[in-house]
């Protein structure tokens, strides 16, 4: 499963000082005069942000779902509109949008709100919306051994709306499939219908 045992890796606590130097010295490349009082403070801010927006290293993902419960519910379990942030690997500038998680046990449940935990742990990363679609959806596989599990995720990108091709309000669209909505087409039409506004 690509990508899982580099879930880990928190950086930005051990790195402080040296994130601060880099964001001033960036600040002064820009032309900028970081002896303005609003800038005084801005490298420490930036840092504290990046803790924030990139905590997700600090937590193994897996670990967020280990509360499970036994029970003999073998029909769609969806949580839906699950609000993110996370920033994009290329450009470092926000995406956001809502994440959907349906998921057909087979023998544990997971508590409600770690599924959402989960999306924050797997969002406040550098990622592509791609990934972040198909690893809510693997993690779901490897934790709960479900029957079934999908995953829609929405996005609004700021690297397509802010700069570049400046298209504010286009949104993307990523889904992942894995185990009995693979092949249950009734399956994965009632998810869609399930998760619509
Ligand atoms: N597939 C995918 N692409 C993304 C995501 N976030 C950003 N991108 C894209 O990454 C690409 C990077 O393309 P480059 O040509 O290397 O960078 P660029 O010159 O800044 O490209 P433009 O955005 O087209 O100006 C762009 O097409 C972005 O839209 C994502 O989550 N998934």
């Amino acid at each position: 499963m690509a990508g899982l045992k580099d879930y880990v890796n928190n950086k930005v606590g051990e790195n402080r000082d040296q994130i601060e130097h880099h964001v001033r010295e960036i600040l002064k490349l820009i032309g900028e005069d970081i002896e303005r009082e609003g800038l005084h403070e801005t490298p420490a801010r930036v840092t504290r942000m990046y803790e924030e927006i990139f905590g997700g290293y600090e937590i193994d993902p897996r670990e967020v779902l280990g509360v499970t419960f036994e029970e003999n519910h073998q029909e769609l379990v969806i949580v839906k509109d699950i609000v993110y942030y996370s920033q994009c690997e290329h450009h470092m500038a926000p995406f956001f949008g809502k994440a959907h998680i349906g998921y057909i046990p087979s023998g544990r449940i997971a508590g409600l709100s770690k599924l959402a935990r989960l999306v924050e742990v797997v969002t406040r990363r550098l990622q592509v919306q791609e990934r972040i679609t198909s690893q809510l959806a693997d993690i779901m596989e490897e934790v709960l051994d479900p029957a079934g599990v999908m995953v829609v995720v929405e996005g609004e990108h700021l690297c397509m709306c802010a700069r570049g091709v400046k298209k504010p309000g286009s949104k993307t669209i990523t889904s992942a499939v894995r185990g009995s909505f693979r092949t249950d087409a009734a399956s994965r039409a009632e998810f869609l219908s399930l998760i619509k506004d």
